[in-house]
């Protein structure tokens, strides 16, 4: 029986509302077939083949969005997490820092880069503990840092980025009722800033803590931050109330002293103390009050006409105009005010004055060794970074970062013996107040690091730094560091799904993509398959005188 293969063109009703198609189609039933069969071979065929890839298409789309979401799964999410944020304010004696971090988790680990978009700082004048006699006079410049802050973040992260405020120095030298005045206006401040805070986290840290800190940045920067403790760097810290000394130590320790932080599976017994009072800029206002005593001070020549010599003046220096300003708070009586002072420009004299400040109290030292004051300090040991006014006195003089404590003995004697007129014409844009502190700084290194500490004088063990790398040796950053890790790992540690917390706790919208874009595709593999199934419509051929199928647009 041949089988018609007769094409033909089906009439349409209307020349205008349907395009004919040419094709032919065969009738349900091979027996029945007659000579206006009509077959659609062809674009069966090829509606069949296109069928068939559309099919294995979903199906390959499906599965590869189901290998993807497998990958997640078990590969721990090694994607790129998405950047996140963090804000941390250091307030400082002399000032307040807004340090804005960004950071990823990768692998269910925290990925830091202090540089570019994602780290930025801001420094203003005065500190918080200026604003002893007006806390609200404190909301104006932490406002200002908070709107820096937010330049930084995207909006959109405002309320999931972490705001903290810890104060040092400057403000434990304050009453705690002052105290706790100031943290509540920085917390009315933060509060309203737009990003995640909670009042606990407006804080005066200790010392130690500040010590710390500055040691996880100074080891993350050198890369031994999670080695062997053996192999860290300590850190000596010259601030302007406090200093801090923090180093991993194997001596047998007071537990006053004593820290244990861990980062990754790594412990580290950390000796850390800060010894408030002996920043560099407290521990002038000591020397200045120590003129006064003389039988204290017996460096502190005195005449018999009441004159004071300072040594740590460089000679030529009008001790009388800046003296008073640095007594006033000192003074008991007005009698002492018409004592005048002189500049005693020696070196020797002046470190010799700075030891005895620093060993004020030694004789009631109760430890096995103390070191400033009656302050166990054990024997320091390995390689320390010199940080803070350490390293603004060293770069100051010209020293190179590793430079022997003997370099610093001969340009404080050079400093301290010049004339004030020629030191201010070399150093012309030098506030007053600042370019004198460097006799008295170089004379109160060596007394701390040597005289104290038992620092050969030429030992390539101290680093005079800042900075690491491009990484600043802020104690700020240090803090940021171990909250984040703690933070991301108690993440991780909380069941098997850590994974899961890494990557969709904070990153839903991966969530949604990896649910929402299978049952999008899915949803238009079935619009273009139904739009490409033969819409088909019976119709009544009149020269035929019967139904026959057709496929309309
Ligand atoms: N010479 C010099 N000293 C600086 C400079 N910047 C900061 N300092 C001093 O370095 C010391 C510590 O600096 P910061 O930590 O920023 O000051 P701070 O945090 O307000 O002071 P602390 O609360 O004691 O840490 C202070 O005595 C500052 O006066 C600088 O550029 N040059
Ligand atoms: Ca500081």
């Amino acid at each position: 029986m041949r089988r018609s293969h007769a094409r033909s063109r089906v009439k349409s009703s209307s020349k205008t509302d349907m395009d004919p198609i040419k094709f032919q189609i065969r009738s349900g039933n091979r027996a029945s077939s007659s000579s206006s069969t009509y077959t659609l071979t062809k674009s069966n065929s090829k509606h069949a083949k296109s069928n068939l890839m559309l099919t294995v298409a979903s199906i390959s789309i499906v599965l590869g969005f189901l290998f993807l979401f497998y990958s997640i799964l078990f590969s721990g999410g090694n994607l790129r997490g998405s950047l996140r944020y963090s804000v941390v304010i250091d307030g400082g004696s002399t000032g307040t820092r807004i340090h804005v971090f960004g950071y990823r988790i990768e692998s269910g680990k925290p990925v830091f880069e202090f540089r570019g978009a994602n780290y930025a700082s801001l420094k203003l004048h005065p500190g918080l503990s200026a604003f002893a006699d007006d806390p609200d006079g404190a909301s104006v410049s932490l406002t200002e840092l908070v709107e820096f802050a937010k330049g930084r973040v995207p909006k959109g992260m405002w309320m999931e980025t972490e705001v903290r405020l810890m104060a040092t120095a400057g403000m434990r030298l304050l009453e705690l009722p002052v105290q706790e005045k100031i943290l509540g206006v920085a917390r009315r401040v933060l509060k309203s800033s737009g990003f995640l805070f909670r009042d606990e986290w407006a804080s005066v840290i200790s010392g130690s803590d500040e010590g710390v800190y500055a040691w996880v940045v100074a080891n993350f920067a050198l890369g031994s931050l999670g080695g062997d403790p053996l192999k860290t760097t300590g850190i000596v810290e010259l601030g302007g109330a406090s200093a801090q000394v923090t180093f991993v130590s194997s001596e047998p320790m007071p537990p006053e002293f004593s820290r244990t932080i861990s980062f990754g599976n790594v412990s580290y017994n950390l000796y850390s103390h800060s010894f408030l009072h002996f920043g560099q800029n407290a521990a002038h206002d000591k020397l200045w009050g120590s003129l006064l005593s003389r039988d204290h001070n017996p460096a502190m020549e005195s005449t018999r006409e009441k004159i004071f010599t300072d040594p740590c003046a460089p000679r030529g220096y009008n001790l009388d105009a800046n003296t008073q300003k640095h007594l006033s708070g000192l003074l008991a009586e007005e009698s002492r005010i018409s004592d005048s002072f002189q500049a005693g420009g020696n070196y020797s004299q002046c470190r010799s004055a700075a030891l005895n400040i620093l060993q004020e109290g030694n004789e009631k030292c109760s430890y096995q060794h103390c070191s400033i004051g009656s302050t166990f300090t054990p024997k320091l040991r390995g390689r320390f970074f010199a940080t803070e006014n350490f390293f603004y006195t060293s770069k100051f003089f010209g020293l190179r970062e590793k430079a022997w404590l003997s370099n610093m003995i001969s340009a404080g004697e050079r400093f301290c013996g010049e004339d004030w007129s020629k030191l201010r014409v070399k150093d012309p844009s030098l506030d007053e107040e600042d370019l004198l502190r460097y006799c008295f700084s170089s004379a109160y290194i060596v007394s701390l690091l040597h005289d104290t500490f038992g620092i050969p004088l030429d030992d390539e063990r101290i680093g005079y730094a800042n900075q690491a790398g491009d990484i600043p040796l802020d104690w700020a950053l240090g803090a940021f560091i171990l909250q984040t890790a703690t933070e991301t790992s108690q993440h991780s540690s909380s069941g098997n799904l850590h994974w899961f917390h890494a990557l969709f706790s904070h990153d839903s919208k991966l969530l949604h993509y990896l649910i929402g874009i299978p049952i999008l595709m899915t949803a238009l593999v079935y619009l273009v398959t139904k739009w490409r199934k033969p819409q088909l419509k019976t119709i009544y051929d009149l020269e035929k005188g019967r139904y026959i199928v057709t496929r309309i647009r």
